[in-house]
């Protein structure tokens, strides 16, 4: 079964004391819901205080980046088991900001999408166009190559995919319903070519300036099948607004 999800990626913000604060917002906002699915994605410092005061709540906490071996001389890295060790569930694999600040690359990306996957962790694959790509009409073949190669060896169905364009990252400027159709149906062809049905239950989330007042034409998009929200995700109220939208459009 295909679920919707709506995952607040908060990159470089966030004390345990603020991150704390916030899981108390979240409190009896959120209900268990099979098909729908609220996860937050704290920086690592934050990650175990935040996941042991979820516990008992329907939300989920992912890593926003990881290592691909166990452990090692690899100074300021984190690995798969210490994620697991803490009660982690989902890491982004690749964000634009990996690859664009960091210069993680598709093969490097790949060793960890592999590693999350062997590790029993959900990879959230994060794929994007540049705008300069996109304006040399490159927008496709940059897709595939990251779809190509991220997935590289990959024979299970769970992980998920982020569709990000570089250019609507914490730009306010989001892709328009109609540019994100494009995209997302051409993942979903990719998706279909590399795993069959099976490819059917494999999430695509959106992300890129996600706010309240976008996010409804964006959900109702089919293919669309959530979002991977930035800035919007800081703040506790806001964050549970773009849930109930996504509920909202899904439920239709
Ligand atoms: O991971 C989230 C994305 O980078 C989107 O960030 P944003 O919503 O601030 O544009």
């Amino acid at each position: 079964m295909k679920k919707y999800f709506l995952f607040g990626n908060w990159k470089m913000h966030k004390t345990i004391k603020e991150t704390l604060e916030y899981a108390d917002c979240l409190k009896g906002y959120v209900e268990y819901n099979e098909k729908f699915e609220i996860g937050v994605f704290p920086p690592f410092t934050a990650l175990e205080s935040f996941a042991k005061t979820v516990r008992s709540m329907p939300i989920t906490v992912g890593a926003q980046n990881m290592h691909y071996e166990e452990k090692g001389a690899f100074t300021g890295e984190i690995s798969p088991l210490m994620l697991k060790e803490i009660g982690v569930k989902y890491v982004l694999i690749g964000h634009s900001e990996r690859r664009h600040i960091f210069k993680e690359d598709n093969g490097l990306i790949n060793k960890k999408v592999l590693s999350a996957i062997n590790h029993e962790l959900v990879p959230v694959l994060c794929i994007g166009e540049t705008l300069e790509e996109r304006k040399s009409n490159k927008t496709e073949s940059v897709i595939k190559e990251q779809i190509e190669q991220g997935l590289n060896g990959v024979n299970s169905n769970n992980f998920i995919i982020a569709y990000e364009p570089v250019w609507a990252i914490g730009t306010g400027v989001n892709a328009t319903p109609e540019q994100a159709r494009e995209v997302h149906k051409f993942i979903r062809e990719l998706l279909f070519h590399k795993f069959g049905e099976s490819s059917n239950d494999i999430s695509i989330l959106y992300g890129g300036s996600i706010k309240v007042d976008n996010f409804g034409s964006l959900a109702e998009v089919e293919n669309i099948d959530g979002g991977l929200v930035g800035g919007a995700s800081l703040d506790c109220s806001t964050f549970i607004e773009l849930y109930e939208i996504l509920k909202s459009k899904k439920l239709k």
